[in-house]
């Protein structure tokens, strides 16, 4: 199974060891396209600060999309490219989980939260002490459909 996984990068890095922690649990189900994203050596300048390297990080972030099985976003730290990754996610009509914790004090956004149609496209709310367990949970539900 290949699984996507969006986290904030350029958006703010604060969330990383919690990125870090999803992509471990993430593995045990399948390859994880973007185990960057959890990386403690990646800044909030991104992969590569140049033009071309722009346009390489989203041409291959879409195509690793499209190629996904499906995909799990942390939402709390909010992030345009997210935002894109999931507006472009729905399209897709991939299986996808958004986790966002409450307890930061956020909200979050309603194109997000609305976008929760119960099935396709899930967003969980959840706490630090939770994550293992959501995930076990979601993966256990794509196991019987
Ligand atoms: O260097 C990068 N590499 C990369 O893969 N991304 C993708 C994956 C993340 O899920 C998402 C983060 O977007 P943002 O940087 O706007 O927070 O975009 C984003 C960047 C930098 O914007």
């Amino acid at each position: 199974m290949k699984v996507y996984f969006c986290g904030s990068i350029r958006g703010g890095r604060d969330d990383v060891a919690l990125y870090r922690r999803i992509v471990e649990k993430l593995q045990s189900y399948g390859t994880v396209l973007t185990e960057h994203v959890s990386s403690t050596e990646l800044s909030d300048r991104g992969e590569d600060a140049s033009a071309a390297g722009d346009k390489f990080i989203h041409d291959r972030d879409v195509d690793w999309l499209r190629q996904s099985d499906v995909v799990v976003a942390e939402v709390t730290q909010p992030s345009l490219g997210v935002g894109y990754e999931l507006g472009r996610v729905v399209d897709m009509k991939k299986k996808t989980l958004c986790m966002f914790r409450p307890l930061s004090g956020r909200v979050l956004s309603a194109m997000i939260r609305g976008a929760d149609d119960g099935e396709r496209f899930v967003v969980r709310d959840y706490s630090e002490d939770e994550v293992e367990n959501v995930l076990e949970e979601f993966f256990n539900t794509l196991k019987r459909s």
